[in-house]
C-alpha cells in the first residue's frame, strides 16, 4: 500500500528573489515581464531547493535533464565555493556524467558506492502518490539503478509535470529495449495492451547526443535512438493515461522478454519539490517522520 502523502506550503516567496543567482535584467526594464518566472527559472528554483539537502562527504545521485542540469551546476558551484567537501557524483548518464565533469563534480561508480545517500533528478510527470513517468530523455535504466539504490531520492519539478494519473500527460511512457528482435519485442508490448482504448506505441527514432552538456542537441531522426546501454526505446502512448494496478502493469511489461527496464517509477520518490508559476515552492513528501527540514 503505497504511503500517505504529505503536501506542505514550503515557501511563499515571490519567484524573482529566490530567482536572484543567474537572472539578468530585462532589455527595456518592465516590473511586469521580472514577475514572469519562464518554465527554466522555475526548474532552477526547484533544484537549487533540492540542493539545499547535500552535505558534504555525501555520496550523490546525479540526475539526467534540463531540471537536473540547474541542480549539477549548483552542487558545482557549491564545490567550488569550498561550501561543500569530499562529495562524490555517481552520475544516471553519459550525459550527466559529462555535465558533472564540467561542473567540477567528482564522479564515480555504483561499484564503488552501492548505496547513496541521496539522489536528486527530474521527471516528466508526477501522480498524486509520488509515482513517476521518467525517461522521455532516454536515461531510465541507469537512473532506476541509482535512484532505486539511494537512501533519499528527491525529484525536482514545475508544476507542468503534475497529472492526475501517470500518463495522462498524453506523453510517451518509455521502455528500454534490446535491439535483437526489436519488432517482435514491441509486437509483444503491443498485445499485453491489445483492447485498451487509444493505446499506441512506435519505436523511439530521434537520438540525443550523449557527449553534448546540453540536453537538447538531438542527432539524426531516422535511426534508432540508442541508449547509454546500447539497447532501444519503445515508447508507449496511452490516450487517457494509465488504468489499473501500475505493479501489475509494471510486472507484465518486464516479463516480456527482450524488454530491459520501463519509465515507471513506483514508489522510489521520497519527496517531490515543485515550483509553481504563482511563485510558491511545494514540497509533497511521501513518509514525513523520515525528514528533518521538510523535503
Ligand atoms: O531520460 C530523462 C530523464 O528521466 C529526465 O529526468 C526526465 O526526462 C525529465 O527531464 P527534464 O527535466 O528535462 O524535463
Amino acid at each position: 500500500m503505497q504511503a500517505a502523502c504529505t503536501r506542505t506550503v514550503d515557501v511563499a516567496i515571490p519567484l524573482p528573489h529566490l530567482l536572484m543567482f543567474d537572472l539578468e535584467p530585462p532589455p527595456s526594464p518592465s516590473p511586469l515581464a521580472t514577475m514572469v518566472p519562464s518554465q527554466d527559472d522555475l526548474k532552477r528554483v526547484a533544484a537549487h531547493r533540492a540542493v539545499e539537502l547535500v552535505e558534504s562527504g555525501m555520496v550523490i545521485g546525479l540526475g539526467t535533464g534540463s531540471t537536473a542540469a540547474h541542480a549539477l551546476d549548483r552542487i558545482g558551484d557549491l564545490i567550488r565555493s569550498g561550501a561543500l567537501r569530499d562529495v562524490v557524483g555517481i552520475p544516471t548518464s553519459e550525459w550527466a556524467a559529462a555535465r558533472a565533469a564540467a561542473a567540477g563534480i567528482p564522479v564515480s561508480d555504483l561499484n564503488a558506492h552501492p548505496v547513496v545517500d541521496l539522489s536528486i533528478d527530474g521527471a516528466d510527470e508526477v501522480d498524486p502518490a509520488l509515482n513517476l513517468v521518467k525517461g522521455r530523455g532516454g536515461s531510465l535504466l541507469r537512473e532506476k539503478m541509482v535512484e532505486g539504490t539511494s537512501r533519499r531520492f528527491v525529484v525536482i519539478v514545475d508544476d507542468s509535470k503534475l497529472v492526475p494519473r501517470l500518463a495522462a500527460s498524453g506523453l510517451a511512457v518509455p521502455v528500454e529495449i534490446i535491439p535483437f528482435g526489436w519488432a517482435l519485442t514491441l509486437r509483444r508490448l503491443q498485445s499485453l495492451f491489445d483492447g485498451v482504448p487509444g493505446f499506441n506505441l512506435k519505436l523511439r527514432t530521434a537520438s540525443i547526443d550523449a557527449k553534448a552538456t546540453t540536453f537538447d542537441e538531438k542527432g539524426s531522426d531516422s535511426e534508432p535512438f540508442v541508449t547509454d546501454n546500447k539497447n532501444y526505446i519503445a515508447d508507449l502512448f496511452f490516450e487517457n493515461g494509465i488504468h489499473g494496478d501500475l505493479r501489475v502493469i509494471s510486472d507484465a511489461i518486464l516479463r516480456i522478454t527482450g524488454v530491459v527496464e520501463h519509465g515507471l517509477f513506483l514508489g522510489l520518490a521520497s519527496s517531490v519539490v515543485v515550483a509553481q508559476k504563482d511563485g510558491v515552492v511545494v514540497v509533497v513528501v511521501k513518509d514525513k517522520a523520515a525528514t528533518s527540514n521538510g523535503i
